[in-house]
């Protein structure tokens, strides 16, 4: 009988399997878990339903087994690697989860912006670090994300993931990699036609995207930075802006 008093997760949305459409585990058949609240506020943030606290009615508390219910029915109960997002998901209490999930062979996947670090960092499968670049209208704290690195010691494989809308964003990449020179480092275009909050389907300039991401494979080759992967937003070019894919 669990005796301690779990405190609750707030949770936006569970949603799957669908594919990770995004960096290191780009592809990967994954289950989102999306966490509700977040400590930023990105200008160009494609998730406004899970930051806004105005939509706060619609996080609901949730225990880490009722999340965990939900992950073993959409899975079919079948192994996969589940990806905790958000909102800013290292603010929630996700370890019993991530416990809960890797008794049952389960992996799992962090995305944060590495502003907030938590000690279940140890116990992720992949932690995926994307710092928020000038365009973004947030300022880093290093000294936090250094944490969130000591934090997650050697269990899990690490990646720094930055979106790129312009010239200072790609500057800020190359210091951000030159930071931590041994993280692999994925370059992302940014959507400069994100979703509002309450529209789960709103329309996305592809050809924008796609015109920024021929203009970031061109600075990343004619600078040599042999180092960089450059992907897209996988779903987003598949789904367009289409909620919980
Ligand atoms: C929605 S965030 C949630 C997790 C965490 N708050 C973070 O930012 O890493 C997941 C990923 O989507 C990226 N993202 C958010 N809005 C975007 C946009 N308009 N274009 C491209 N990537 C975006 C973020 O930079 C982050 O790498
Ligand atoms: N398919 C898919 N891949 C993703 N990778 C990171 C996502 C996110 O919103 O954190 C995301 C998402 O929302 N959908
Ligand atoms: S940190 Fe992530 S979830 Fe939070 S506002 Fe920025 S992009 Fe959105
Ligand atoms: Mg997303």
């Amino acid at each position: 009988m669990n005796t301690t008093r779990e405190t609750p997760i707030r949770v936006s949305e569970i949603f799957g399997p669908t594919i990770q459409g995004e960096g290191i585990l780009i592809g990967l058949p994954t289950v989102f878990v999306r966490t509700g609240g977040c400590d930023y506020r990105c200008s160009w943030c494609d998730t406004l339903h899970a930051v806004d606290s105005a939509y706060r009615e619609q996080w609901h508390p949730m225990s880490a087994d009722e999340i965990w219910l939900e992950v073993v029915r959409l899975s079919g109960n079948r192994p996969l690697t589940v990806s905790l997002s958000g909102g800013n998901p290292a603010i929630q209490p996700l370890g019993p989860l991530i416990e809960r999930g890797h008794r049952e062979g389960y992996r799992f996947a962090l995305e944060t912006q590495g502003s907030v670090a938590k000690d279940w960092f140890a116990d992720l499968d992949v932690l995926v670090l994307s710092p928020k670049p000038p365009s973004s209208g947030m300022a880093t704290d290093w000294g936090a994300f250094d944490t969130c690195l000591e934090m997650a010691a050697d269990r899990p494989q690490i990646a720094l993931k930055v979106v790129v809308f312009d010239d200072l964003d790609y500057a800020y990449a190359r210091a951000a990699a030159a930071r931590y020179p041994d993280l692999p480092v994925y370059l992302q275009p940014g959507n400069h036609t994100p979703p509002p909050p309450d529209d789960d389907d709103a329309r996305v300039d592809i050809d924008g995207i796609l015109d920024r991401m021929l203009w970031l494979v061109d600075k990343v080759t004619e600078d040599r930075w042999f180092e960089a992967r450059v992907l897209p937003q996988l779903h987003v070019l598949l789904w367009g802006n289409k909620r919980g894919v």
